[in-house]
């Protein structure tokens, strides 16, 4: 085993390897921790999400100090049911049509990066041109080169405190990586990451000064959170203190949540649960060059109202508990729910944009396939006028975006092979069993990863990135098990934050290739790199130029 991973292979690939060779059930002793059952038949994990609807892992549980103990990753049984209930709406197609004008807001912010990038890279090229150089001189240079791995989680983080909870912020551009909340955030984030990445290390965390440490950053952190939360029922004229529940900067960092059902948190599965933190240091906009000033960054709070804003998903949440009679979800919940979507509903995107964004440039057939069809849905990219003002802003709409199906199947492809969240992880309680497999006790690992990979379900072609497979309608892909394609997993705790997230994939997308070229600027090829979620370890940098 050890051997794999010293090849370069990952948890994923290393389970992957296992299930070809031993078949849809692979029982595993982890040293120190529970048995695990590795399940890939898709019918049995049906099974375990549907039917017997089991219970997360306990390790979900070293999540808790960067959700919150009421988060609904975390929660089960009838609390769990109510917070879904409250959130749904916030996430349902209705209210998603309304906030594209937002989605589409903050990712202008990335155009203006790229814009910076494209004139860097023609100057250099001009200049390479002026010296008698050929112009693909400035190409070994890092002239006009942005890591888009790190942009992503820069802008994603945008748009869900903008979309979520009407909070501006800006992190891409200058304002960036010194902005105190995405200070605090990977500061927490990569301390909680580092236990849980690394299985052997994993009990140090209870170490009295580290979970001093969990504490002071999961405060710091909280505060800034309940800032935002104040902020905005105050803009919506709710009384915080009616709402009831607990009003403190701080969330509990151990111990259970409130649920119903709940396996006790202990155990050693060695498997990743459901959301990612901590963004790697580095300039937002430029790789290779030296950004780390400090730089103070802005946030300010939108109307509830108006263009400016909007309704938000906090919005719709409160009025959805209001409606109810009120009480269904008082403050210690809005705040948990905050930190969970801040967490959960940017790193998942991110990687999706960039693993993609790495495809297209491997796959120049498909990029130009896509950019076309930016084109005929958008119009051709806008152009700088002669006097040097800037090209009018394309602000792509619902409909529009949904006109764009050649892109939903390459969003669909890159999912299927990089899923970013590549294992899931349920537990077995007391007496349980699947297909004959005593279950008590054990981590029952499913992984979508596993089930998108597998040739017995994906054909002969399955490790090969192939969106054509999602168009035709006699195609592969259209048959498959459901449960051979599940990157927002399946049943009723799959991700709240699916449609959200092919959207502002979507818009993305859209107002990228809708006007640049990017070229793989990097050594390559990607390789995954496996924490939380499943990220290109490169970071994918690109040159951009104008179409
Ligand atoms: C490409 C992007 C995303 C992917 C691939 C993804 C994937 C997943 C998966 C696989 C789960 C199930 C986890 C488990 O059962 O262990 C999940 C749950 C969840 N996701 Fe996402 N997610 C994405 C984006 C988002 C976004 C944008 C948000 C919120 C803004 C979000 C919020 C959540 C929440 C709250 C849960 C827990 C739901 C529950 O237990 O009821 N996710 N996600």
């Amino acid at each position: 085993m050890a051997s794999h991973f010293f090849s370069g292979g990952n948890l994923e690939t290393l389970l992957q390897d296992w299930a070809r060779a031993y078949g849809p059930f692979v029982e595993w002793q982890v040293p120190g921790g529970p048995p695990v059952l590795v399940v890939t038949d898709p019918d049995a994990i049906r099974e375990v999400y549907e039917i017997q609807q089991l219970p997360k892992s306990p390790r979900y549980m070293d999540l808790l100090p960067l959700l919150g103990a009421q988060s609904m990753v975390l929660t089960e049984g009838a609390v769990w049911k109510g917070q879904r209930d409250a959130f749904n709406p916030g996430f349902a197609s209705a209210f998603l049509r309304e906030a594209v004008p937002q989605f589409v807001d903050c990712t202008q912010h990335l155009v203006d990066c790229l814009e910076a990038a494209a004139d860097e890279a023609e100057a250099a090229a001009a200049a390479a041109t002026a010296e008698g150089r050929p112009p693909e001189a400035a190409a070994g240079a890092q002239a006009g080169v942005v890591m888009m791995h790190q942009l992503a989680i820069l802008l994603t983080l945008e748009v869900i405190l903008k979309v979520g909870f009407g909070e501006e912020a800006l992190f891409l551009g200058e304002a960036g990586l010194t902005h105190p909340l995405y200070a605090a955030f990977s500061n927490l984030g990569r301390h909680v990451t580092h236990f849980l990445d690394n299985p052997s290390i994993n009990w140090t965390k209870n170490l009295p000064w580290n979970k001093a440490k969990t504490e002071r950053l999961n405060r710091e952190y909280t505060a800034l959170i309940m800032e935002i939360l104040h902020r905005r029922l105050k803009a919506m004229g709710v009384d915080a203190a009616a709402l009831g529940g607990s009003n403190s900067a701080t969330t509990s960092t151990s111990g259970t949540p409130t649920s119903s059902g709940s396996p006790s948190p202990g155990g050693g599965c060695p498997m990743h649960a459901a959301v990612e933190a901590a963004a790697p240091a580095g300039c937002p906009a430029h790789a290779g060059e030296g950004h780390d000033e400090q730089r103070g960054g802005s946030s300010r709070g939108a109307s509830p109202s108006g263009t400016g804003g909007g309704r938000t998903i906090l919005d719709i949440a409160v009025q959805y508990s209001a409606g109810q009679g009120g009480g269904t979800i008082d403050v210690g919940t809005l705040r948990d729910q905050l930190m969970t979507f801040f967490a959960a509903g940017h790193d998942t995107t991110a990687a999706l944009v960039a693993w993609t964004v790495n495809y297209l440039c491997q796959n120049p057939e498909a990029e130009r396939k896509l950019a076309e069809e930016v084109a005929s849905v958008l119009g051709p990219p806008p152009r700088a006028d002669a006097g040097g003002a800037a090209a009018a802003a394309v602000r792509p709409s619902w409909q529009q975006l949904n006109e764009m199906r050649y892109m939903t199947c390459v969003l669909k492809e890159t999912l299927r092979l990089r899923p970013p969240v590549g294992l899931l992880a349920r537990w077995g309680p007391e007496g349980s069993s699947l297909r004959g497999y005593d279950t008590s006790g054990k981590v029952l690992v499913v992984g979508p990863y596993l089930q998108h990979t597998d040739p017995a379900a994906w054909g002969p072609d399955a490790d090969q990135w192939r969106p054509e497979r999602w168009e035709d309608p006699a195609g592969a892909a259209e048959g498959v098990h459901p449960y051979s394609y599940m990157p927002f997993s399946r049943g009723p705790r799959d991700c709240i934050g699916a449609r959200f997230a092919m959207l502002e994939a979507k818009t993305i997308l859209a107002m990228v290739y809708g006007r640049f070229k990017l070229e793989y600027a990097g050594r390559g090829p990607e390789e995954m790199l496996v924490s939380v979620t499943v990220h290109p370890k490169g970071g994918v940098p690109v040159r951009v130029t104008r179409r």
